[in-house]
């Protein structure tokens, strides 16, 4: 394994939009760390390379690739990390399937995903994939808890030029619907282990048959370990009213979900959603839907697809026709293309989707192209209520105003595989009617369900360091930017109580002189958010996992327009530093119209703020002064590139991801030609900013010449270096300027 040098950063190469932009940021970013004598070292973790590194026996010499997700994983937990992460694919099915293919389409020997494993090399091949799916990198890199806010460059940004908010009318019909029993929250139980332990799951059937799912959960003492389930017949009840409800408001149907992050129970509940929708449909075609290897959980894009080759595969389309016709209208991911909500798991996730529809009047898409007021399901009732108070706020009070509203930074826990992101390897469908346990070595059974088939469980743990870790940061945080400090915590659930305990002890470890920090329960605290967010007023919000992933999409979309222009820092527990690149994802879409027409919108924002917090980091723990001249001057640059506003334009002619990068190239080397700490430094890129601005023009025009065409990069999920590398560099003279350059 390779081991990073301390002075080295390690810069992720991912997937879509963020894979494409390292393409073009990656070179300036390492001409110019070379002048402090900083590696900049990149690893592989993008779907592509995770399914490759599973699969080494089967592969050439040329073909094998290193598992660099593991080496990463480790090296998180070593004091000299200094890792920039950016978003990477967590796969649904679906895309994991397309990208094996695509894989396979190239020469790679790698086997197909297998739906319904029987052979030994089918069960190995499942687990392989299994382990690739999903959320899959996050939990393994994110070894600390999550500190994301938006920097008050961004933050004056906005309000000097606020981006576009969809008003809002007090008659709007858009509301949350969720289920308040039944569910994960209503069925949540929680402990505290007492001592270091190793755990089981048991199912215990009716007739008293025990079958053991999972017997290595090894947990610390303070442990809070957590059990729920969502009951099927509950949720299927649920979903069908839900239908009929949006038919009889007149609103879109909508299901918003996190199927990559929660990767086994919400593909799960999907599937139920779009049985729901298509009630007789799944029945009368079981037997040829089993035999095409169609399952509900993979969507409508899925079936329609297997319908072409089935032999009712006509009256399967037609009955999907039937059922969109005759039930309330599909809130739509691409009405253009006939994509619905209901097509592909990954395609509508909660946390980017749900901030999207406010920001947009509370309308999401419809069939004939046009907003519309929409009803949002979120099964769940843990944190829905958050939704619907702002939704609520929103029509009481109008759209927020950008230019004056305040700000909510997130201090998120997720170190160790905290709350549901550990919840992977421990979430079954009840195989039968009977009882889920969670058994200590004894045998004491420490949390029992009562389940029926098919019901969804899963258990969490959250170990007790994190939880202490997240509490000081929450404090940290709060002194720091002088903001009070809310933690989303409710009382009534049982999870929650056993934080707040924890909460109620770590906090006086602190020095709380002056500081406000409270606990409140999620939609009382976004209400009180929000009423300070309109007086201009911030208010950090210190919550679990699953509310960290919605507040820092929620937040800054309608506070900032976009995740995107995010400072996401983990500071690792080992004391290493994990910088994020924004709190967005991959932006599937862009990719589409890079290739379609040559222009990528990618905001490298993030990456920006997170490079300059990595050189920052590594000033400090290897006495690096350049290095923190690197990151004083970019830190500098990128205010000017706020300033003067050189993010991508939307449109084809103005600058998109290559442009912006070269101003950030060039507003850098102008202030380290600037500064005078160091006069070397100085006089090393005194001829760069110099070179880079009298050719200002020429560059620009070279980068936007190529707008307009189509263009090849040699694949979706694995495109060829060589190709990218030539799309996203294409000014000849921005390229030798940077060759040029020398310390
Ligand atoms: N940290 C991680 O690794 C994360 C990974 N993901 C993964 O990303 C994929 C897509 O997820 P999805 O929920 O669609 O969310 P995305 O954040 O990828 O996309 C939602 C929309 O946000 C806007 N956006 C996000 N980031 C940027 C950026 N840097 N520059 C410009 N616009 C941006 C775009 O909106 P518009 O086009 O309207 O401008 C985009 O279409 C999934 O595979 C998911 O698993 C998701 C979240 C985090
Ligand atoms: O881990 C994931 O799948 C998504 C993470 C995410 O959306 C976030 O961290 O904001
Ligand atoms: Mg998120």
């Amino acid at each position: 394994m390779n081991s990073a040098k301390s002075n080295a950063i390690i810069y992720t190469h991912t997937d879509e939009a963020p894979l494409l932009a390292t393409y073009s940021l990656l070179p300036i970013i390492e001409a110019y760390a070379s002048t402090a004598g900083v590696a900049v070292e990149t690893r592989d973790i993008s779907l592509a390379g995770r399914i490759l590194a599973q699969f080494p026996d089967r592969l050439t010499d040329e073909q094998r690739v290193d598992d660099a997700l593991a080496e990463l994983g480790a090296l998180a937990e070593q004091p000299e990390a200094n890792i920039i992460k950016l978003p990477n694919i967590s796969a649904s099915i679906p895309q994991l399937k397309a990208a094996v293919k695509e894989l396979q389409a190239q020469g790679y020997d790698i086997p197909d995903y297998p739906e319904s494993p029987s052979t030994e090399d089918e069960k190995a091949a499942r687990a392989a994939y299994d382990k690739v799916k999903g959320s899959a990198v996050n939990p393994v890199l994110r070894q600390g808890n999550s500190d994301r806010r938006a920097p008050a460059a961004v933050k004056n940004y906005a309000k000097k030029y606020p981006h576009r908010m969809g008003a809002w009318s007090s008659e709007s019909k858009t509301n949350v619907a969720t289920m308040g029993h039944d569910d994960f929250r209503s069925n949540e139980k929680s402990v505290v282990v007492d001592e270091p332990d190793t755990l089981s799951i048991v199912h215990v059937a009716g007739d008293g048959t025990e079958t053991v799912l999972k017997d290595d959960v090894k947990v610390l003492k303070g442990e809070v370990v957590d059990a729920t389930f969502m009951d099927v017949a509950a949720l299927r009840r649920f979903l069908t009213e839900q239908i009929a409800r949006a038919k009889d408001e007149d609103v879109l149907f909508s299901v918003h979900l996190k199927a990559t992050m929660m990767k086994v129970s919400d593909p799960i509940i999907f599937g139920h959603a779009v049985k729901a929708f298509f009630p007789s449909l799944f029945e009368e075609y079981a037997d040829q839907l089993a035999e095409a290897g169609v399952s509900a959980n993979d969507g409508l894009a899925a079936l329609l697809t297997a319908a072409e080759t089935m032999p009712d595969g006509e009256a399967v389309k037609a009955a999907v026709t039937k059922a969109l016709d005759e039930g309330p209208r599909m809130a739509m991911v691409d009405d253009r293309k006939g994509i619905t909500n209901l097509h592909v798991p990954s395609d509508v996730i909660i946390d980017a989707s749900m901030p999207a529809m406010i920001r947009t009047s509370g309308h999401m898409w419809g069939p004939d192209g046009n907003e519309a007021d929409a009803l949002a399901v979120i099964p769940d009732s843990s944190y829905a209520g958050v939704y619907q108070t702002v939704i609520d706020d929103c029509r009481a009070n109008g759209a927020f105003d950008p230019s004056t509203m305040g700000s909510v930074p997130n201090v998120g826990l997720m170190a160790k595989a905290a709350e549901e992101y550990g919840s992977h390897d421990k979430t079954f469908e009840a195989p039968a009617d009977g009882a889920m346990q969670v058994r200590a070595s004894d045998g004491t059974v420490l949390i029992e369900h009562t389940v029926s088939e098919g019901d969804v469980w899963r258990a969490c743990q959250t170990k007790d360091e994190p939880i202490r870790d997240w509490v000081k940061l929450a404090v940290d945080r709060a002194r720091a930017s002088d903001t009070p400090a809310v933690f989303w915590l409710d009382e009534d659930r049982a999870h929650d109580g056993n934080l707040i305990n924890k909460v109620e002890e770590y906090l006086p470890e602190h020095d709380l002189d002056g500081l406000t920090i409270a606990i409140m329960a999620p939609a009382e605290a976004t209400a009180y958010s929000l009423e300070r967010i309109r007086k201009g007023e911030d208010t950090i919000s210190v919550t679990g996992n699953v509310l960290r992933d919605y507040n820092t999409d929620l937040f800054p979309i309608l506070e900032v327009g976009t995740s995107a222009k995010m400072l996401s820092i983990v500071p690792l527990m080992n004391g290493g530093g994990l910088f994020e690149t924004g709190a967005g994802g991959s932006a599937p879409k862009h990719v589409q119209q890079l290739i379609e027409e040559d222009y990528l919108r990618w905001d490298s924002l993030g990456e920006f703020f997170a490079l300059a917090a990595s050189f920052e980091h590594l000033a400090q723990s290897t006495d690096n002064a350049r290095a923190q001249i690197l990151a004083d001057t970019l830190d500098r640059a990128t205010g000017t590139f706020l300033e003067n506003d050189k993010s991508p334009t939307r449109k084809l002619g103005g600058i998109d991801n290559r442009g912006s990068h070269f101003y950030l190239a060039m507003y850098w080397a102008q202030e380290l030609a600037k500064q005078t700490e160091d006069a070397e430094l100085a006089q090393a890129f005194s001829q760069l900013a110099e070179t880079l601005t009298s050719n200002e023009e020429t560059i620009v025009e070279e980068l936007n010449a190529v707008q307009g065409e189509s263009v090849d990069i040699g694949g979706y999920y694995y495109p060829s270096g060589e190709k990218a590398d030539k799309v996203m560099r294409p000014s000849t003279t921005l390229n030798q300027a940077l060759a040029d350059i020398h310390a």
